[in-house]
């Protein structure tokens, strides 16, 4: 825990870990969750932290740290992705796959949680060390890792390719009848190598729904609805490119780099096809204003989409947000101080676990194929996704109003209250 200042007070900084816990435990508050079952929901299962040796392009050898925490697998094998950014760490990595354990329960899908990563940044390597850097993290996780164990997927700076590497170095470590076999040790792999159909744009696709079914509730056209994204990459670029085939306005566009603003529209291909000549920035696109990064959640807008970083909306920038919905495409955007506030100012949250689950739905979707040695149409993946995400919402939106409590408690309330069922129904913890 940092510090930080808010006006002239000093305030401990939040921690993603400490915001899942006061969710985690004002949820449990309300179910009055079975003692037994909390103590164990609170604590993580494994953790795993890894140093290993790479050999760089200038021939010297570096040393880096992964993280593999795997949170709960009382629903079945751990699954979350891993993420490559200097921000990781073991605290990052046990909060992150805290919420999946709460998505995959709230999602109804056969998985626990689980997250990791390496504390490294990506834009410092070249492509053959990212490479090298992936299949010596993939050995040192060993069978830590595995089909029916723990499946990991991508998330920040990681993507197919990573994952088609990991797949590669962990079937090489197998014997020869296994290595066709086990696919679907990792999820979100390129199409040729086993991936799904529809998983590289199911977790933006997961958010537009989201966003398609708050608007129906308030009568609300998503034409014309004017909205802002931070992060633009595969989430941010998915859920842009599916508002905006609705008609609504992409009016600011926020990444690691630099904020751009149009009042009257950014074309989102065409930042797209910017973005991918310009070193992966949207700084200096030509058809927008640049502005401060500080300006960017205060804008004029309906909707504001998070898809980068946790901790994203705090104290100091939520007073000023005007949308009136924030769609959390990113895990754990909204701080609990933030979340207070906004919700005092009667903003509405579509929370994370709820919000962008379509990606852990798209793997759960791969992993079966693959299980099963099935092909699916695009068609087939997206129908399936959107049928599930609508129950998702209609659930979370039922309990919210029959508990009178905000969207994300009503969606940690149904997660853990699965959990709960499952653990009584064993007879563990009657
Ligand atoms: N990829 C997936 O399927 C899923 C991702 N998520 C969450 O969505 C978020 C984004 O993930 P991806 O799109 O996969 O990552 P990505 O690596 O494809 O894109 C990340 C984007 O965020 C921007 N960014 C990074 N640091 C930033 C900062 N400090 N300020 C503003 N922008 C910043 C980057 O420039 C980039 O545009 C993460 O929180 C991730 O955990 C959640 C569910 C599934
Ligand atoms: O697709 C998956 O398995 C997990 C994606 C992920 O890391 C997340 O939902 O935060």
């Amino acid at each position: 825990m940092g510090e930080r200042i808010l006006g002239k007070k000093k305030v401990a900084r939040q921690g993603m870990l400490e915001n899942v816990m006061r969710q985690f435990d004002n949820a449990a508050d309300i179910l009055d969750l079975n003692p037994n079952i909390r103590k164990i929901l609170e604590v993580t299962n494994n953790e795993l932290v890894v140093h290993f040796p790479v050999r760089m392009d200038n021939e010297e050898v570096e040393v880096f740290t992964g993280y593999r925490v795997q949170h709960n697998n009382s629903l079945g094998p751990y699954k979350g992705g891993l993420r490559y950014h200097p921000t990781v760490d073991i605290d990052a990595a046990r909060a992150l796959a805290m919420w999946m354990t709460w998505k995959t329960s709230l999602a109804g899908l056969p998985f626990g949680g689980a997250k990791g990563g390496i504390k490294l940044d990506p834009a410092k390597y070249s492509s053959a060390e990212i490479e090298r850097i992936t299949r010596r993290f993939t050995y040192a996780l060993g069978d830590n890792i595995g089909p029916e164990l723990d499946i990991p997927a991508p998330d920040v700076n990681t993507s197919a390719q990573t994952m088609a590497w990991i797949l590669d170095t962990y079937m090489s470590t197998k014997p020869p009848a296994e290595r066709s076999t086990n696919t679907h040790v990792v999820t979100g792999k390129p199409i040729g190598a086993g991936g799904s159909e529809g998983r590289d744009r199911a977790t933006g696709y997961g958010v537009y729904l989201n966003i398609r079914f708050w608007a129906k509730e308030k009568e609300l056209s998503i034409k014309d609805q004017k909205f802002i994204v931070q992060g633009f990459g595969n989430v941010g670029y998915w859920v842009a490119h599916f508002l905006d085939r609705d008609g609504a306005i992409l009016v600011a566009v926020q990444d690691q780099y630099g904020s751009i603003c149009d009042e009257e529209g950014i074309s989102v291909e065409k930042l797209h096809d910017y973005q991918k000549g310009n070193k992966g920035s949207i700084v200096d696109f030509p058809d927008a204003d640049a502005i401060d990064n500080d300006e960017f959640f205060g804008l004029e807008c309906d909707i504001c989409i998070p898809a980068a970083l946790g901790n994203q909306i705090t104290a100091e920038n939520s007073g000023g947000i005007k949308a009136r919905l924030i769609a959390e495409g990113a895990n754990g955007p909204t701080d609990i101080e933030a979340e207070e506030i906004l919700l005092e100012k009667g903003v509405e949250i579509i929370p994370d676990i709820l919000c962008n689950s379509g990606g852990v739905i798209g793997s759960y979707y791969e992993w079966l194929q693959n299980r099963n040695g099935e092909i699916w149409q695009l068609e087939e993946v997206m129908e399936k996704l959107e049928k599930k995400m609508k129950e998702s919402f209609t659930r979370v939106v039922k309990t919210s109003r029959e508990r009178k409590v905000d969207m994300r408690t009503a969606a940690f309330v149904i997660a853990i209250g699965r959990l709960e069922e499952a653990y009584i129904q064993r007879g563990i913890f009657p």
